[in-house]
């Protein structure tokens, strides 16, 4: 068997027009534009990246972006000032703190900080509980770009068996709560379940989201499962030549796409969806300061 691509980055570009629509009509009908504020302390090469296409998407989607660049030296009390200062601020809509923050900042008091409607991570605490008791929050970015796929190439997900193998509180957590929601049945498993292979090897749907390297061999997907692989690890590739590195994600997509019935490739699966519903989240928090139908199709 050769699995189905499923294409991430083809997907995104549908979600970001979806995204366009609703910001046009919302300054059509009403006036509004979405704004979203995004904070990197510090000058981490990957986050860099992530930070400037935050920027240039939500620009081209027609949204407003605010940009605020700190010192990687930069005191917790500086970068509170700023969240407060970005919570009382009409224009944003959304707020989000790259992570990771440098060790000197409490990445917990840091998100908690920010106010829960304007928290498109989806990351404070109070959303965490909306979640996770199925009522109304905002969704992680990158879970709930995984269940967007899947429920683009399943219809419904109710009665499938899930693996999430990964426990993080920005991904597996979240993810295991919203595959939930959807009435499937879930494990999560991590570096202490016994006998992994077999408890994955159950599953219909496999979502890895540990952050090592190839780590899910084909031999441990069920015939015919679908593989959403969340991890982008960035490892040594000789064979490109010296010093050369390329990116791979948590499953061996070699062995795994023989097996599989449908998967995710790295890069180009989960990544580029991860800021799409960041866009989404922004236009839904929007939507909801301003008293407004949400965007359909767009939330969990
Ligand atoms: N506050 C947050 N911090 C971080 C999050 C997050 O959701 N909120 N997630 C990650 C980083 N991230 C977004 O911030 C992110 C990671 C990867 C991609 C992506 O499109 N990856 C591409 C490959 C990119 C490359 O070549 O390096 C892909 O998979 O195709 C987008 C966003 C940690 N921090």
């Amino acid at each position: 068997m050769t699995a189905q691509i499923i294409d991430g980055k083809a997907f995104a570009a549908t979600i970001r027009d979806k995204v366009a629509g609703h910001v046009a009509r919302l300054k059509a009908d009403h006036d509004i534009v979405p704004g979203l504020a995004v904070v990197l302390v510090g000058e981490d090469p990957a986050s860099q990246v992530y930070v400037r296409s935050k920027g240039k998407q939500t620009v081209e989607v027609g949204m407003q972006s605010f940009e605020h660049k700190l010192d990687v030296n930069t005191s917790e009390a500086n970068l509170l000032a700023l969240v407060e200062r970005l919570n009382g601020d009409p224009a944003v809509h959304g707020i989000l703190v790259q992570l990771p923050l440098p060790k000197h900042l409490d990445e917990d008091l840091v998100i908690n900080a920010i106010d829960p409607a304007k928290d498109v991570d989806g990351f404070h605490i109070s959303n965490v509980g909306l979640l996770s008791t199925g009522q109304k929050s905002m969704v992680p970015c990158t879970p709930l770009g995984c269940l967007m796929m899947l429920r683009d190439f399943h219809g419904s997900l109710s009665g499938m068996d899930a693996v999430v193998i990964g426990r993080s509180n920005i991904v597996g957590k979240p993810m295991a709560q919203l595959l939930l929601g959807d009435s499937c049945t879930v494990t999560i498993a991590h570096s202490r379940t016994r006998d992994i292979a077999d408890v994955v090897r159950r599953a219909d749907i496999v979502v890895a989201a540990v952050g090592r390297p190839e780590m899910v061999p084909g031999d441990w997907i069920k015939p015919g499962a679908t593989v959403i692989d969340v991890g982008i690890n960035r490892i040594d590739a000789p064979e490109k030549g010296e010093g050369k590195t390329r990116l791979v994600g948590d499953v061996d997509f070699a062995s795994a796409s023989r097996v599989a019935g449908a998967i995710t490739p790295v890069p180009g699966g989960v990544g580029p969806m991860t800021i799409a519903c960041l866009l989404a989240n922004t236009v839904t928090a929007c939507c909801r300061a301003n008293g407004l139908d949400e965007p359909e199709g767009l939330t969990a």
